[in-house]
């Protein structure tokens, strides 16, 4: 892999890779633009099957983030870390306190949080070495786990997708594919469920398949198979890149609105759905609830302030629907639009984000 010819085709501002022998750390953090504030953006633990891949996983995660904190008009850059190793085995308290103290060296430039394979349980490990940690527990004042409040933003994103659909935000009796029924998407199967929506679920985990199964009355499949059931919506909750072009030809789904990243395994596959007459609610802006969630921690939290921002994501998808129909863009491309404007304007008056300026962590 060329790193640096990489970094250049999307212009990353830093790719740092952190190890400590004694823990078992090997972390690689990925900072893309800090042109709106410091870059805030999860630590993913994940067993990757080459260090190429935890890199490219990294920098792909770090691009979005900086887009979903663009679209969410929050003051704040994109970055995101990826830990090697495998959640289930290979947590210590030492690797967190690692990690910790290599954020504190950036001093303020990133700041993390929870994503696939952590939990408020490892960032408080992290906020014994630095404030730039959110998602902490509760008793620090801080908003804890941010999954809750994603489900909140997914569902309030499905409605909007719905509505721009079939013509109602309404879900009930809505067949509703889920794929991955982890953090997010059992809480959000809780509010589907709620208002009377048909739940088929799938996971490589059997033990959290059951339990949607038997709290929300789901139907279960195989992982293989949530591609092609009957269904109104396909919610990608899972990993990224289930969009692509074996899974395509098999969609019955008339929306993709989903919670995981990166659905789009390229943005060929954006095009296709658009082409197909698939409304694609981008997956950056309906998954957004958790970060507008651990963003509030940094002006002190406030849960009814953050939670009001977060049902805006409803009006951010009309918006994205908005500009993809008027323009004839595909749904994808219309919120990149929107991000990159934003970015573009404020690139303008400054640059790289400086610690003394005044800025979002002068309020804590
Ligand atoms: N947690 C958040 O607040 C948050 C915020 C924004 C985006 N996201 C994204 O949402 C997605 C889910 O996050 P999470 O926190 O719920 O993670 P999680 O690890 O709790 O859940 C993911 C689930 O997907 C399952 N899975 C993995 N590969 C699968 C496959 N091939 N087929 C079926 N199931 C599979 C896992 O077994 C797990 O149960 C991730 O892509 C994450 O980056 C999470
Ligand atoms: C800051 C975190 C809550 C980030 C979250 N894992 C996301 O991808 O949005």
């Amino acid at each position: 892999m060329e790193i640096f010819k990489y970094m250049e085709s999307y212009d990353y501002e830093q790719l740092l890779f952190c190890q400590d022998e004694q823990s078992g750390l090997k972390a690689i953090v990925a900072i893309h633009d800090t042109t709106l504030g410091p870059a805030l953006g999860g630590t993913r633990m994940w067993t990757y099957d080459s260090e190429e891949a935890a890199i490219t996983d990294a920098l792909r995660l770090a691009k979005g983030m900086t887009y979903k904190n663009a679209a969410a008009g929050l003051n704040l850059g994109g970055g995101k870390t990826v830990i090697i190793g495998d959640p289930k085995k290979d947590k210590n308290e030492a690797m967190f306190r690692a990690f910790g103290r290599f954020i504190q060296g950036l001093n303020g430039r990133y700041i993390t949080a929870e994503d696939v394979g952590t939990t408020v349980r490892d960032m408080d490990l992290i906020h014994e070495e630095t404030d730039f940690v959110t998602g902490i527990s509760p008793e620090f004042g801080s908003s804890g786990n941010p999954s809750p409040v994603t489900a909140y933003g997914v569902y309030k994103g499905i409605k909007a997708a719905a509505k721009e659909a079939f013509g109602s935000d309404s879900l009930e009796g809505k067949t509703i594919a889920v794929q991955g029924v982890g953090n997010v998407a059992y809480n959000l199967c809780g509010h589907l469920h709620e208002e009377g929506a048909n739940l088929i679920v799938t996971d490589i985990n059997k033990e959290a398949v059951n339990r949607a199964v038997e709290a929300y009355g789901a139907k279960a499949v195989d992982p293989d198979d949530i591609y092609q059931v009957d269904c109104d919506i396909y919610a990608p909750c899972a990993l990224g890149a289930t969009i692509n072009d074996d899974t395509i030809p098999q969609l019955k789904a008339k929306v993709v609105a989903g919670a995981a990243n990166n659905q789009l395994k390229e943005t060929k596959h954006g095009d296709i759905l658009h082409e197909k007459g698939i409304v694609y609610a981008p997956d950056y802006v309906i998954n957004a609830g958790g970060v507008i969630n651990v963003a509030d921690e940094l002006i002190g939290y406030n849960q009814d302030r953050a939670m009001k921002r977060v049902e805006t994501i409803y009006s951010s998808l009309e918006r994205v629907f908005e500009i993809s129909q008027r323009d004839n863009l595909p749904t994808y491309a219309a919120a990149d639009r929107m991000a990159e404007e934003r970015i573009q304007m404020l690139k303008q008056s400054r640059s790289q984000f400086l610690t003394n300026s005044h800025h979002i962590l002068s309020r804590r």
